[in-house]
């Protein structure tokens, strides 16, 4: 369910580690690497013959080298096209000399575009990549890309830096990626993760399990640990108090209390303008509402705050906030803030170590005071920075979003692109708040339970309505869907 995310560097110290340990080259994880990218391209595409491999200077360039002459070797047609000579005295220099002596030949040039290829493999740049690709790269890249078929990319697409998933101007647009060993944290998050397509790991049968990260891959939840008594009753699972919902912005009110019960809270409780509280009532009778005038103080039941959503950003928002955060914070009870409560704490700065922040990029950079492409350059640093400013819990949302508590880091791999509409972080919001209630706890991985959920019923809404249609409600008419596929018992 949780993989561990390593930088570059710690990779390539665990593969000297690993030499040293079993006293056997690194060559024979370069061709480990080769071996497990053709498995792959058997497994995922059995019926592909013809191959073309671009391959670079560095050890990206000798798994490309070592893949070759296997699919050579199992009679398929096999194009190499080499963007320099290997270097030298290393393990690339091996595997290409093994490739020419098997029969393989290698291209300097392009072929002409009437031939066609089942699949490009880039081997041109891995975790060897500093700074923007080099204009030499940059035909090779614009070949792969304009090839019009898939790509399969060698650990990372080229272009990508794999620690901080920024990317060059050029980058490989890949269809899959096969890392080798580890994931690796730029690959996760962000526009990074869309130019990597289908992600896989291959882990060479390198144990990296005593390897020191913080940073891990979340690709599940394992439900059965939460499943409910018999003798249940609903003050075991907690009462969330939603606030938020001012003239015209009633829809993000009844979408974060809505998902809050469907994470199955024992109570939720809605406080909004009056003007919403006959279409909440009506849309779900369970919500238990009040007018927010009346409801200037938390009910005394709340064990989670849910804050912000569609909450405006006038004095009246400015004062209730104040005034529900202090009170939550004396009763040291767990905050989610979302929304207008970011944009509120952008302005009153301070810190709590019990609320979960929910920015997106641009809420992230309001809330540091720096621009949404720096946030964009390092997902996973930012996140930590906002999560040490403010204290707590931060998700910092997106495609593949981050949730950071300080000690570690927790990146999601669940979501769909159908999620990119209003509505989809309200529905977060309820859903962190609720399944905060209804697990009685407040720690990463609960908050990260949560974000996957979020992801997962977003997948469920695309397959039932599409990308294009599903709406945010969808994500919590999916969430029983979420339930049953990952099982209680
Ligand atoms: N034996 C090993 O160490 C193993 C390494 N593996 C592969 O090795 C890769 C890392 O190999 P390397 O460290 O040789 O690095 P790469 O092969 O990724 O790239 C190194 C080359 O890229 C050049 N380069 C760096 N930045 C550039 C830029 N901005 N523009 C153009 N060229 C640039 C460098 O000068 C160097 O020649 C991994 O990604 C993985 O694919 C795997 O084979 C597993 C085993
Ligand atoms: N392409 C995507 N892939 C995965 N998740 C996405 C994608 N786009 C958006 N999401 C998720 O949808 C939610 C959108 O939140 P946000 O932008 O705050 O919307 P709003 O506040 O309008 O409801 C976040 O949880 C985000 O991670
Ligand atoms: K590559």
């Amino acid at each position: 369910m949780l993989s561990k995310v390593l930088l570059s560097s710690a990779v390539k110290a665990i593969e000297q580690q690993w030499a040293q340990k079993s006293g056997q080259s690194t060559y024979v994880l370069m061709q480990r690497a080769g071996d497990a990218a053709f498995q792959l391209i058997r497994q995922q595409w059995p019926e592909f013959s013809r191959f073309c491999v671009v391959a670079g200077t560095g050890n990206n360039g000798g798994d490309g080298y070592i893949l070759a002459m296997l699919l050579r070797q199992a009679g398929f047609m096999v194009t190499l096209i080499s963007a320099g000579e290997s270097r030298q005295g290393g393990d690339a220099e091996r595997a290409k000399g093994e490739y020419l002596k098997s029969g393989g030949v290698t291209e300097m040039f392009f072929p002409d575009a009437s031939q066609q290829y089942d699949l490009i493999v880039d081997a041109l740049l891995g975790t060897g990549l500093h700074g923007e690709v080099r204009p030499k790269y940059v035909p090779f890249i614009n070949f792969i890309n304009n090839s019009h078929s898939p790509v399969l990319s060698l650990d990372v697409p080229t272009g990508v830096d794999a620690d901080q998933g920024s990317f060059s101007q050029h980058t490989v647009q890949a269809t899959a990626t096969l890392s080798f060993i580890a994931y690796k944290p730029g690959l996760l998050s962000g526009k990074a993760r869309a130019y990597c397509g289908d992600l896989h790991l291959a882990s060479l049968d390198v144990d990296v399990s005593s390897s020191q990260s913080a940073m891990e891959y979340r690709q599940g939840i394992r439900l059965s640990q939460y499943r409910r008594d018999l003798a249940s009753h609903k003050g075991l699972f907690g009462c969330v108090s939603v606030v938020g919902g001012s003239n015209g912005m009633g829809g993000a009110l009844i979408l974060a209390a809505e998902a809050a019960a469907y994470m199955g809270a024992g109570w939720v409780m809605a406080s909004t303008d009056t003007q919403h509280l006959s279409a909440l009532l009506t849309r779900n009778p369970a919500i238990m509402a009040r007018g927010w005038d009346e409801a200037d103080s938390l009910v005394e039941k709340t064990t989670v705050v849910v804050a912000g959503t569609g909450m405006g950003r006038n004095e009246f928002a400015t004062r209730y906030l104040e005034k529900l955060v202090s009170q939550a914070q004396q009763r040291r009870l767990p905050v989610v803030l979302d929304a207008d409560g970011l944009f509120w704490l952008a302005q009153q700065p301070r810190e709590y170590d019990y609320w979960v922040l929910t920015p997106h990029d641009g809420e992230a950079a309001r809330l540091l005071g720096v621009s949404v492409s720096e946030i964009q350059t390092d997902r996973v640093h930012w996140a930590s920075v906002i999560q040490k400013k403010y204290g707590g819990i931060c998700v910092l949302k997106g495609l593949g979003s981050i949730t950071c508590d300080g000690q570690r880091s927790v990146i999601n791999g669940s979501g769909d692109a159908g999620m990119a509409k209003a509505g989809s972080g309200d529905v977060l919001a309820g859903m962190i708040g609720g399944w905060l209630a209804r697990t009685g706890r407040f720690d990463i991985d609960v908050v990260s339970e949560a974000v996957w959920i979020h992801g997962r019923s977003g997948e469920f809404a695309a397959l039932r309505f599409y990308p294009e249609s599903m709406q945010a409600g969808d994500l919590i008419a999916a969430l029983p869907e979420v339930w049953r596929d990952q099982s209680f018992d």
